[in-house]
């Protein structure tokens, strides 16, 4: 199955999640644009969306979805957002397009997160992605010394700067075998804004195309 066939389809299946009424929480990437090309065939049934970034916000307001504000909706139902890798745990890499803070608060703001993926990212152990981590500016050089003394390769993403105002580093070369472990401790290094770990609160629901994962 071609990439993006896989993204195109995971996107409309996560529409069969989406219940009238709802305020939906929405990721960011190039599968979540198919899924909100499917979620405005539903805009007169839902109450709006949560987004996770600027580039999100602006694709649901060109379809006509409202853009809500997280501090006003409470907790959501529904979550539906991409990833970058995917292990058998639904443990995820996310962030490989800068959005992985709103995206881990909007994830730890939802009772239900359906990840969309095609079938290349699935992977046995997280880590052939490298990992982003979204740092403070001035504690780019300390937190990449941090994380190289515990054997990962950071190379900052120069030139990027996120929706927050932040910088991303992408520790490449890791083999992930503890992720829980793993974001807890990436967590503790000032400096840190988000890991792009998704493993204390992995996805719910996985769907690789149109196929649920067991
Ligand atoms: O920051 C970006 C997000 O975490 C995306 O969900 C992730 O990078 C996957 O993006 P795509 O669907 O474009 O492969």
């Amino acid at each position: 199955m071609a990439q993006n066939e896989g993204k195109r389809l995971a996107g409309r299946a996560a529409l069969r999640y989406v219940e009238d009424g709802m305020v939906v929480g929405v990721g960011t990437g190039s599968t979540v644009a198919y899924f909100i090309e499917a979620l405005a065939e539903r805009r007169d049934t839902i109450e709006g969306a949560v987004s996770s970034s600027e580039q999100s916000s602006r694709l649901l307001r060109e379809r006509g979805i409202p853009v809500l504000d997280l501090n006003a909706t409470g907790e959501l139902a529904l979550y539906v957002d991409g990833a970058d890798e995917c292990d058998p745990h639904k443990r995820l890499i996310k962030g490989g397009g800068g959005a992985l803070t709103r995206e881990k608060i909007i994830a730890a703001a939802s009772q239900r997160f359906v990840c969309i993926i095609d079938p290349a990212k699935r992977v046995d152990v997280l880590g052939r992605f490298p990992l982003p981590v979204e740092v403070i500016p001035m504690a780019r050089s300390h937190v990449a010394r941090a994380i190289a003394a515990r054997g990962g390769q950071p190379v900052w993403r120069d030139g990027v700067v996120t929706d927050n105002g932040n910088w991303i580093l992408d520790v490449h070369n890791w083999s992930i075998t503890d992720p829980v472990a793993l974001e807890s401790e990436l967590n503790q290094i000032a400096g840190v804004v988000c890991v792009g770990l998704f493993a204390r609160r992995p996805a719910d629901v996985v769907l690789i195309g149109d196929r649920e994962m067991a």
